[in-house]
């Protein structure tokens, strides 16, 4: 393809240094220390997101590694768009989103901050001159954004997940010296799963040995994606980043050294012929790779180019974005990935990105129909089940009692008072505000004053006040619409992950009716916890406060869980690792003031029965909350064997995994599948103890908390099926309550649990851990030797003999589309430094996992034997390996393992 200059008409003649127009007039939020202040530039802009259109709305999330730089970058945003009077550092801990005190202390973002910015602020996009602006981008007019920062460390991967569920598109931001870490690709490959489309920033491009092509390359390599390279960085004849070079609109972005970066040269292209001649061809042979792989993915892209005689160049940059757009939003799973590059702690190449999250990643509109959950085993689309499709939901309601079915009309009627539904992803307790529930509405319009009901907890709370985060500013709004992000102060009981809906005349106590009243939007699956902690309060009088501190603890991150030992009293506080307990344990003495005593860091091991128990019956008799109160329950216990129910669940059997791989089986040989007696023999259930709902509810509730604590080494019960065999003859007297039921039952398996372990002893299991290691060419051998015999661990794969052996371990069922390495465009890096790689696109090598000289290790190792892995690691590697890991499984211990363990712990667990 021959390669023409390019016309005025597209592209201008007259460079110019244009100052943004935004930077004399910038409006600021000054912080109030109260949410009743003086209106600010955020009021301003909350009026105007809620009248904005769903289609100028943005939900978007930075997602990365740990120190990509997400909260610099997210800092550079604010500032640029005017929501911030200075520019915040992470290193002097003055960033606006990392705003909890043990997030700005060790300089790591722990919990994601959703706050909403506009942009362009204004009616102009600020960094532009108007000349230059296409006034029908999408970027031209003001978007509301609504930005999620996530967490980068491993052990908040389920943060992560927490937040990638409500969001619509995503910046993945690139390290441009350490390339694709293995955070990266575990993040990436998530938000695939949720099918978000994504774009990438390759920050850092100011640092020495930074490499914008060997990472392109990465991307195409380990991500699985064609990097569609959209700006390239322009660096002087020494290596320093002078700016970056925009291949859509052709031109060459110039930013002053050390200055904000609100002032950009804009220099097109025959000007930058004139001022770097390398840039301006190089600009040239990316905008020729762009066209080319835009028509390999976009047919309206043949179109344009064929229009365009088939000059790359006579593209109009309108054509190039709009035909990015479409691929980025309308491809699943995504396959053109447009790259971006810059510095944002230089203030270099921020302001094109943001263009870039409004021009190219999709409103709530453009996005899949969510999933909902309305019970077990009934799962759909929300538009499906607002538009009564109910064909599933009937199915499994007909498993009730016949008079409680509910017919389709019924459904159907119940949904027109739906009002609104809204997930709360995230609960915060911040200190000035008290406790804040941020929500995303799904459907309708959540009113100020509105009364809530959560489909989870089954209770009704009201929304007295509705805000709208400005990072640390907060507006009141009276409405919160589809598609938005919002926040609900004061609410009491709401968690992370409930699903809230409005409902108009719905009895406050038993909420509206069915199917609405136990709709689940975007169900995530909380992973077990492998780490616990002991807590207990420094005095009597502290309980309380400890009690209250954990519950907000735990409404703030379900990823945690509490337990308390009813024999001991003691508390344990469980999570997914080291660092998600630390920082617990700071929030918990730190921010929430609680007086405890905290114990080491232990693992959170798991015990499980080795042979069959006998039948064993317990009676439960006694006051409950001041009302006597009886129930029996008849329990045995036995291994689980993997898969080998299918066949035994029938009309009297009803089977329920729960946690930890337990399997509870409950047999009621006098009832039918609805609850009713099999003959009029046999007494039927009461009234008030509906087979499939309350009766089911109490024995679960029972089994678990006996489940809870092993009956030799005290460790939650693993791999145990528990059999209940339900008589209403023997179990129902006329005082039980689903209480009592429930308290007999764990007595019942208590006993069983421990009838078990007397004919033989339990034997321990321990977490074992997928662990992706990345490490130097140099230090393979050492780090492959260490992990498989010191640490008992089995490689599973080394990334340069098959480098999409990593994601297919974590996240097996998603597809990845074959790249060939030949075909991705990347610039040189001429200022790469040591490690430098091959300039040619084609070098295979590179593109194997070996592109910034690392390699990657899968293996599976038990956790005990990474406990500090870090610091060994870093001395194997002379300080330049990483890890990261995610439970497996949990998997027998030998008898000699488990003495060591035993015998480590002190022992005495008879
Ligand atoms: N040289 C250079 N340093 C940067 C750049 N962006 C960020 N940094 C530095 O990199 C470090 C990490 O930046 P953060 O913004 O905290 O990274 P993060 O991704 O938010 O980190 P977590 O919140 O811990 O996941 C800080 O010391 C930043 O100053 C850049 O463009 N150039």
């Amino acid at each position: 393809m021959v390669l023409r200059c390019i016309t005025r008409k597209h592209y201008g003649l007259v460079a110019s240094r244009y100052i943004s127009q935004n930077a004399a007039t910038t409006r600021h939020i000054t912080t109030s220390s109260h949410l009743n202040a003086a209106p600010t530039a955020g009021h301003e802009a909350a009026k105007t997101a809620t009248a904005t259109a769903i289609s100028k709305t943005r939900n978007i999330g930075i997602i990365a590694h740990i120190d990509a730089g997400k909260t610099t970058t997210t800092e550079r945003m604010l500032y640029y768009s005017g929501y911030s009077r200075r520019i915040g550092d992470v290193d002097e801990g003055s960033t606006v989103t990392d705003f909890l005190p043990a997030e700005r202390a060790r300089g790591i973002t722990i919990q994601s901050a959703a706050i909403s910015f506009t942009w362009p602020p204004s009616g102009a996009n600020p960094w532009l001159p108007k000349e230059r602006t296409d006034p029908k981008a999408l970027s031209a007019t003001p978007c509301n954004i609504n930005l999620i920062d996530t967490p980068g460390h491993a052990d908040f991967t389920f943060e992560v997940l927490r937040s990638l569920r409500v969001l619509d598109g995503a910046v993945c931001i690139l390290d441009g010296v350490a390339g694709v870490e293995a955070q990266t690709e575990k993040v990436w490959l998530q938000a695939q799963k949720y099918q978000i489309p994504r774009i990438v920033f390759v920050n850092k491009l100011d640092r020495e040995g930074a490499a914008f092509g060997r990472t392109v390359r990465e991307v195409g390599a380990r991500l699985g994606v064609w990097p569609a390279v959209c700006g390239v960085p322009w660096w002087s004849e020494v290596g320093r980043l002078r700016g970056v070079g925009d291949v859509v609109g052709l031109r060459g972005l110039g930013y002053a050294e050390g200055g904000d970066g609100k002032e950009v040269d804009v220099l097109c292209l025959q000007q930058l012929e004139m001022e770097d001649a390398g840039l301006a061809a190089e600009l040239k042979k990316a905008r020729i790779a762009l066209v080319e792989l835009l028509s390999e993915h976009d047919d309206v892209m043949v179109e344009k180019f064929l229009e365009a005689h088939e000059d790359h160049l006579a593209i109009s940059a309108a054509e190039i974005t709009a035909s990015l757009r479409r691929c980025v939003v309308n491809q699943h799973p995504q396959r053109v990935v447009p790259v971006f590059a810059g510095a944002s702690f230089r203030n270099t190449g921020v302001q094109p990105l943001l263009d870039a999250v409004v021009d190219l990643l999709p409103n709530p509109e453009e996005r899949p129909d969510p999933e909902i959950k309305l019970g077990p085993e009934t799962r759909g689309g929300l538009a499906a089940f607002l538009s009564g499709k109910l064909d599933t939901v009937i199915t499994t309601e007909q498993t009730k009692p016949s008079s409680k079915a509910i017919s389709k009309d019924k459904a159907n009627l119940a949904l027109q008072n739906l009002e609104a539904c809204a997930l709360a992803f995230k609960v915060v307790s911040d200190p000035r505000r008290g406790v804040l529930v941020y929500i995303r509405v799904y459907s309708g319009t959540l009113a100020r004053n509105a009364p809530l009901w959560n489909t989870i907890l089954q209770n009704t709370e009201r929304a007295q006040r509705l805000l709208k985060m400005y990072a640390n500013d907060a507006v009141d709004v009276e409405n919160i619409p589809a598609g938005q992000i919002g926040v609900i102060p004061g609410l009491k009981f709401a968690r992370t992950g409930d699903t809230l809906v409005s409902y108009t005349g719905a009895h406050p106590k038993n909420g509206p009716p069915a199917p609405v009243n136990r709709m689940q939007l975007r169900p995530i699956n909380v992973p077990p916890p492998v780490f616990f902690v002991s807590v207990e309060p420094s005095s009597l009088a502290e309980e309380k406060n400890l009690r209250e501190a954990l519950e907000l603890l735990l409404r703030e991150d379900p990823s945690l869980h509490v337990s308390v030992d009813e024999e001991s009293g003691q508390t344990h506080l469980a999570g997914m690792g080291e660092l998600h307990l630390e920082i617990a344990r700071d929030r918990l003495v730190g921010d929430l003031k609680a007086k405890v005593r905290i114990g080491g860091i232990e693992i959170g091991y798991r015990e499980s029965v080795t042979v069959p128990s006998g039948e064993v019956t317990e009676v439960f008799e006694r006051d409950v909350g001041g009302r006597w109160s009886k129930a029996a329950a008849t329990a045995s216990v036995e291994p689980a064997v993997e898969d080998g129910m299918s066949e035994a669940v029938g009309k009297q059997r009803h089977v329920f995994e729960l946690a930890d791989r337990n399997r509870l089986v409950i047999t009621t040989p006098t009832l039918n599948a609805d609850g009713t007696s099999t003959s009029e023999d046999h007494p039927s259930l009461p009234e008030d103890l509906p087979l499939n709902t309350v009766l089911h509810h109490a024995l679960q509730t029972g089994t678990s908390a006996a489940c809870a604590r092993g009956p030799v080494h005290n460790y939650p019960v693993h791999s145990t099926q528990i059999n209940l065999t339900f008589n209403p003859a023997e179990h129902i007297f006329p005082s039980t309550t689903p209480a009592a039921l429930s308290s007999a039952t764990r007595l019942a398996v208590q006993s069983a649990l421990r009838s078990s372990a007397k004919i033989n002893e339990t034997v321990m299991m321990e977490p074992v851990m997928m662990v992706t290691i990345s490490v130097n060419e140099e230090s393979l051998g050492s780090v492959v030797h260490d992990i498989s015999s010191a640490r008992g661990g089995s490689v599973i794969s080394l990334s340069s003999e098959d480098s999409s052996d990593t994601a297919a371990t974590s996240t097996s069922s998603i597809a990845r589309i074959d790249i060939d390495p030949s075909k991705i465009y990347a610039p040189p890096d001429p200022f790469a430094g040591g490690h430098a790689t091959s300039t040619s696109s084609s070098s295979n090598s590179v593109l194997l996992g070996n592109a910034n000289g690392t390699r990657q290790i899968v293996a599976r190792v038990p956790l005990k034997e990474m406990v500090g892995y870090l610091r060994h690691l870093r001395s194997l590697t002379g300080g330049r390996g990483t890890f990261t890991m995610v439970v497996d499984r949990f998997e027998r211990m030998s008898g000699q393992r488990q003495r060591a363990v035993l015998q480590r712990l002190g022992g005495d667990y008879g």
